[in-house]
C-alpha cells in the first residue's frame, strides 16, 4: 500500500470538498486503490497556511470556518499564505493545486505548477489557466523531471471527457467537438427559461459554487475558450491559443430572446466547438447557438455539460455529465491521482 503526501494549493470549494473525500474515505482507498493520501501542507491567499509533515487531520481542515486567516487555527497554522515554502518544502509528494482560473496569464497558477514540478513533485489541478496557455511547458517539464501533470477537471469537473477521448476513443480519429462546456452558463440559461433574471441567476451559480472567482469569465465565453483550447490541443493536436478562438459570450442575450426561442421549439446554448479543416487547420469558437429541441444538446440543463466528439470509426459519441461542483470537481483530482498512481505502480514507461 503507497502512502502519498498533498499538499493543498488553494483551500477554496474545490481543495476543501477533497480534504472532506479524504476524510470520509480514505480507509476505503488503501483496499480499493491501493493508496491512501496524508495532507501534510496547505496553502490559501485568504486563509493563510499550515504545514506538518507527520499529517494534518483533514476532517478538522474540512470543518475550518472560511474565515481570513482561518489555517492559523490549527496548530503550527499561520494567517499568511507560505505559498513556496508549502509547494517546495512540506515534503509532499504531489501538490493539488486549485487557486483561481487566470484566463489571462494563468498567473500565479503556472509558476505553482512549476515551482512543484522542478522539485520533483507530481501535479494534479482544476486550473484551467496553466493548461490552455502553458500546457505544453508544463507537460515538458513534468516529463524532464520524470512526475505526473495531470489536469481532468479542467474540463467539465469531475465528468471524465479527457482521459476518456485520449484512451477509449484511441484508434479512432477524431475531427472535431462541439460542446456545453460551462456548468454556471448552462445553469443560468436554465433558470432564465424559468424566468429568473440574468444577475440573480449568476448570483445562484455563485453560492452553489460552480461560477468563477469573477463570474465575467463564465458568462463571456472565457471559460469556455480555455477548455476548447485545451480538448482542441489534447484531442485533435490543434496547436492553437486563446487568440485563434472566436468568443462570445451570453451576457447579451435577454428575457424575451429565450422566451423567443422557446416558441420556436428551440434553445439558447453557449457552445464551444473546434473542427479539423480539410487543409489540416483547426478553426474554434466559443458563441451562443439556437439549438432546437430535437438537437442532441438542446436538453442538457443546469449545470450538467455535455460534448459530441465527431470520430471516423464510430460516428458521434456524446459525453455527459456534472460540468461545475466543488465534490464534483474534487473528483477530478481524485481520479487525476489515480492515474499517477495507476502510471507508478505499472511502471509504464509513457503515461498519459
Ligand atoms: N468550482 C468548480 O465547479 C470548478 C472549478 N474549477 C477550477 O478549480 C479552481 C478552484 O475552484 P474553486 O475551489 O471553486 O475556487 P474558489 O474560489 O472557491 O477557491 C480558490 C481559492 O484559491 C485561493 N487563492 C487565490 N489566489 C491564490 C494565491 N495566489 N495563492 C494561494 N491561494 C490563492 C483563494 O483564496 C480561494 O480560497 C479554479 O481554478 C476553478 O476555475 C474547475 C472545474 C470546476
Ligand atoms: N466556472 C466553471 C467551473 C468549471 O470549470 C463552470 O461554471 O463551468
Amino acid at each position: 500500500m503507497t502512502e502519498y503526501k498533498l499538499a493543498l494549493v488553494g483551500f477554496g470549494g474545490v481543495n476543501r470538498a477533497l480534504a472532506q473525500l479524504i476524510a470520509e474515505r480514505n480507509e476505503r482507498w488503501k483496499t480499493e486503490l491501493g493508496f491512501s493520501l496524508t495532507i501534510v501542507g496547505v496553502t490559501d491567499l485568504f486563509q493563510g497556511s499550515v504545514i506538518n509533515r507527520q499529517g494534518l487531520d483533514a476532517a478538522a481542515l474540512a470543518a475550518l470556518p472560511v474565515v481570513e486567516g482561518a489555517l492559523a487555527q490549527l496548530p503550527g497554522g499561520d494567517a499568511t499564505a507560505s505559498n513556496e515554502a508549502v509547494i517546495k518544502d512540506c515534503g509532499a509528494d504531489m501538490i493539488a493545486e486549485a487557486t483561481f482560473t487566470n484566463p489571462v496569464d494563468g498567473e500565479p497558477a503556472t509558476s505553482f505548477c512549476r515551482w512543484a514540478l522542478e522539485n520533483g513533485k507530481h501535479v494534479v489541478t482544476t486550473n484551467k489557466g496553466p493548461i490552455a496557455l502553458h500546457g505544453a511547458a508544463l507537460k515538458a517539464l513534468a516529463q524532464r523531471n520524470q512526475v505526473g501533470f495531470e489536469y481532468e477537471g479542467s474540463v467539465m469537473s469531475g465528468t471524465p471527457v479527457i482521459r476518456l477521448a485520449r484512451q477509449l476513443l484511441a484508434g479512432s480519429t477524431i475531427s472535431g467537438f462541439e460542446g456545453i462546456l460551462n456548468g454556471t452558463s448552462n445553469f443560468v440559461l436554465t433558470r432564465m427559461e424559468s424566468g429568473l433574471g440574468f444577475s440573480e441567476a449568476v448570483k445562484q451559480a455563485q453560492t452553489l459554487g460552480y461560477a468563477e472567482a469573477d463570474p465575467t469569465a463564465d458568462v463571456e465565453g472565457h471559460d469556455v475558450r480555455l477548455k476548447v483550447v485545451i480538448l482542441a490541443n489534447e484531442l485533435l493536436d490543434a496547436k492553437i491559443n486563446v487568440n485563434d478562438v472566436r468568443c462570445n459570450g451570453i451576457s447579451a442575450l435577454t428575457l424575451g430572446d429565450i422566451e423567443q426561442a422557446r416558441q420556436n421549439n428551440a434553445r439558447w446554448k453557449l457552445i464551444g466547438a473546434a473542427t479539423r479543416n480539410a487543409d489540416g487547420s483547426v478553426s474554434a469558437s466559443v458563441e451562443p447557438r439556437l439549438l432546437s429541441n430535437d438537437h442532441p444538446l438542446a436538453s442538457i440543463g443546469g449545470a450538467t455539460n455535455a460534448v459530441s466528439f465527431t470520430t471516423d470509426l464510430i460516428g458521434t459519441v456524446t459525453v455527459s455529465g456534472p460540468g461545475a461542483g466543488r465534490t464534483e470537481t474534487a473528483f477530478a483530482l481524485l481520479s487525476d491521482i489515480i492515474s499517477l498512481h495507476q502510471c507508478a505502480t505499472q511502471h509504464r514507461k509513457t503515461c498519459p
